[in-house]
């Protein structure tokens, strides 16, 4: 056995806090065999379905990754733009704009890295990038709000699968949800009464969740239980009545039961019942993706006005936005608190006064 060599290490270059930032990934283009190759890696994740690998792995190559990948990739074709997946490129705008606020606040002292759980770029190739930035310290950071095993865990799975290679360990902590955050619950508060400015209130606001099957539910996975947190959250600040509000799951995938009521069934029947005016919103995503620009947007919106809805309007993901990044950046510091100072030992007077100024700094801000 070889371990990752950190022979590059320098014991004069300042020591630094690695942030590593984690969303689920997307192809690298949307044609078929790279929207195979996504969903090869991702469907073969035990975290994301369970079933036992002598029994799931035949059927996912044998037929799962010969029909699905054609779908996909035409939905994948209708949402992709000029500098490539939504869900990347909003990732990686995310990442700066974490990055340029550190830098302004204690230069040097932060380094942001962006890894995808399927796909580029990888979490091994973000780990590189922070080990060669001389990171002793580093704190992943999975862009999900709420928990699930699926998700959340499976990022725990990945980094530690990377670190078990490597000699020198960095010290880890791991930010396990921040579904009930008051930044995050403020910011999607924020995002929802900026889209009533243009286009007034809806009948019916709809918050839709990415599913999960049922039985993970059952087996004590607290997604569920975190979806309707935060959506309790920012109804009690907008103080909306219960009958103007709902939570819904969507983008089953399979035949078993996922978690109830289904967003596409519900948006039909309101539809049906004579409901006129919807808005939908993803508070579960962090960045826009096909999930809600080609399901959301266009799928749903099509089976509420098909089935007789008249105003649809979606209300999207805080992506980039200010109050997102904010958010992001107060979490981070919230975490990154209670560490000792870092203490190389060859470190100067200088900079050891000028890190327990950043040590300071950090932990004035929360
Ligand atoms: C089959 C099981 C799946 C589980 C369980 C699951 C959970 C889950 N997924 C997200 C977030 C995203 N999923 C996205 C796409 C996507 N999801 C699945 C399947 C499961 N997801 C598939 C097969 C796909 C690919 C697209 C398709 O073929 O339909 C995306 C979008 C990625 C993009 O490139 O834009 C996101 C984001 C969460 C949060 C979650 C559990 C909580
Ligand atoms: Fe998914
Ligand atoms: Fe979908």
């Amino acid at each position: 056995m070889t371990f990752v060599s950190h022979a590059e290490f320098h014991h004069d270059a300042p020591e630094r806090l690695g942030v590593l930032l984690v969303n689920l990934g997307t192809p690298d283009a949307p044609t078929v065999p790279a929207v195979r190759r996504y969903l090869a890696e991702f469907l073969a994740d035990p975290r994301v379905v369970e079933l036992p690998r002598a029994l799931w792995l035949p059927i996912l190559h044998g037929v799962i990754l010969r029909v699905r990948p054609a779908r996909s990739a035409k939905a994948y074709q209708s949402v992709w733009a000029e500098d490539g997946s939504p869900l990347l490129t909003i990732a990686q705008r995310q990442a700066a704009a974490v990055q340029e606020r550190f830098d302004q606040r204690l230069p040097g002292a932060v380094k942001v890295a962006l890894g995808m759980r399927y796909g580029n770029p990888s979490i091994p190739a973000a780990l590189a990038q922070l080990r060669q930035a001389n990171v002793r310290r580093l704190l992943v950071f999975p862009l999900y709000p709420q928990y699930s095993g699926s998700t959340t865990a499976s990022v725990f799975d990945a980094v530690t699968r990377e670190l078990s290679r490597w000699r020198w360990l960095p010290e880890t902590r791991f930010i396990n949800q921040y579904h009930d955050h008051p930044g995050y619950i403020a910011a999607i508060v924020e995002s929802i009464r900026a889209h009533w400015s243009v286009h007034g209130q809806p009948e019916r606001l709809l918050f839709s969740f990415h599913g999960i099957p049922k039985d993970y539910f059952d087996q004590g996975d607290p997604y569920y239980c975190h979806c309707q947190k935060t959506a309790r959250l920012i109804t009690d600040q907008l103080a909306l009545p219960p009958e103007s509000w709902s939570v819904t799951f969507q983008s089953r995938v399979g035949f078993k039961e996922w978690l109830q009521p289904y967003t596409d069934e519900t948006l039909k029947s309101w539809g049906a019942a004579g409901i006129r005016s919807v808005q939908v919103l993803s508070p579960g995503f962090s960045a826009d993706c096909l999930e809600t620009i080609e399901e959301i947007d266009e799928e749903n919106r099509g089976y509420f006005l098909g089935a007789g809805g008249e105003h649809f309007s979606y209300i999207h993901c805080l992506n980039d936005a200010p109050k997102h990044i904010d958010m992001m950046v107060d979490l981070i510091t919230r975490h990154a608190m209670g560490w000792p100072e870092l203490e190389g030992s060859v470190l100067d007077e200088t900079e050891r006064h000028a890190r327990r100024e950043r040590a300071l700094a950090l932990g004035a801000v929360a």
